[in-house]
């Protein structure tokens, strides 16, 4: 059993309950996502509940339950009826992979994320840098481990490894031979809630239960043709740890599509980076070709590397390219919107 702060409630949403005459209702955490159905934690178990039918038909589908999200259900016994998903704190979301632009959720109401990467799959801090852009874009901190460093290491991995650990404080971590865990646990706090992300196989759910000290994830083993993990995670789950905590285990996520959901820090998530563009003369430096440019100037004294400022500037662009087109399809959408207000008015009937 668990209270709603064990859960992650926190005052911040008690506003959102003022409106809702929720005398019978119950509250709870998604904890996972099924076709037709979502389990939702709440204070004295687990309930299966289904969207009730109005929210079922009315609701966009970022508007539905995910992995997170806070819910009033009413409880019919071995069913709920969720009437509500309150407003959400954060969420984590990428751009759906493909040409279409739209944002998919992947969890909700998060206050860190913790992203995983492995010595075995390869150290990558291009996916790495991608992935902490997006983090800051959804305004979510981000932990970062190096799992699996009981294995053996190259030069070139060594470097990439003190790389990361100096400029983004990455921590070095074995789940298996349990390597600086209690520096992780000493991060997780009762009542925060934490999603796991990285490619299959990094070993996200190895280290949950290297947490827990049980089995209670399945793990799976790394292909030996594609030294890439089997997906043994297949769907997002919310846990409460033993220690205090929540975490949420994501099935391994190999890239992060990039949206633009405003960061309100004007940080790009390149912590050297944001660091130099504070001393670019002009304060709105694009660093493409200022005077005065810091950036430019350390990218090119190599004290930040090519292809980092490379990373960095394809990222930016990716980032206009989403801004720019979901701003075209919103434009269309009300387009689309007037044609058909002025048809009624204009007392066309559908026949
Ligand atoms: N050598 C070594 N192997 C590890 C370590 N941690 C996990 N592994 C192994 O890596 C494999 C994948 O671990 P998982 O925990 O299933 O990886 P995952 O990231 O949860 O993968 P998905 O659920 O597919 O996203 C398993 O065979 C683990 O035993 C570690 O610290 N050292
Ligand atoms: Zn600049």
């Amino acid at each position: 059993m668990n209270t709603l702060q064990q859960l992650g409630w926190s005052a911040n949403f008690d506003s959102s309950l003022n409106d809702i005459d929720h005398e019978n209702m119950t509250i709870g955490r998604v904890s996972t996502v099924n076709k037709s159905n979502c389990i939702v934690i709440h204070e004295s178990g687990s309930k299966i509940c289904e969207l009730a039918g109005n929210l079922l038909f009315g609701m966009e589908e970022y508007e539905k339950p995910k992995t997170g999200d806070w819910v009033l259900f009413l409880d019919y016994g071995d069913l709920g009826i969720i009437s509500h998903v309150l407003p959400r704190q954060t969420y984590l979301s990428r751009k759906k992979a493909g040409k279409e632009v739209a944002e998919q959720i992947i969890a909700t109401n998060i206050d860190y994320a913790i992203v995983v990467q492995c010595l075995e799959i390869g150290l990558n801090l291009r996916r790495l840098e991608r992935t902490l852009v997006q983090l800051q874009n959804c305004n979510i901190e981000a932990i970062i481990l190096i799992n699996k460093i009981d294995l053996a290491i190259t030069t070139e991995q060594r470097e990439v490894m003190n790389f990361m650990e100096n400029t983004y404080g990455a921590i070095p971590v074995s789940a298996n031979q349990n390597i600086n865990l209690k520096l992780i646990q000493s991060k997780i706090h009762t009542g925060k809630s934490y999603v796991f992300i990285g490619a299959s196989g990094v070993g996200k759910s190895s280290i949950i239960n290297a947490l827990e000290g049980s089995s209670k994830l399945k793990t799976g083993e790394i292909s030996q043709a594609t030294n890439k993990g089997a997906h043994t995670t297949t769907s997002r789950e919310l846990y409460v740890l033993n220690s205090g905590g929540i975490v949420i285990d994501t099935p391994g996520t190999r890239e992060f599509g990039l949206t633009s959901a405003s960061s309100e820090s004007g940080s790009s998530g390149f912590r050297g980076i944001d660091e130099l563009a504070k001393e670019c003369k002009f304060h709105n430096c694009t660093h493409t070709n200022e005077k005065g440019c810091k950036v430019l100037k350390a990218a090119k004294s190599g004290d930040i590397s090519e292809a980092e400022y490379d990373n960095f500037m394809r990222l930016n662009r990716e980032m206009e390219h989403y801004a720019s087109s979901s701003k075209d399809r919103k434009q269309k959408g009300k387009h689309l919107s007037k044609i058909i207000k002025n048809m009624k008015k204009s007392g066309y009937k559908n026949r």
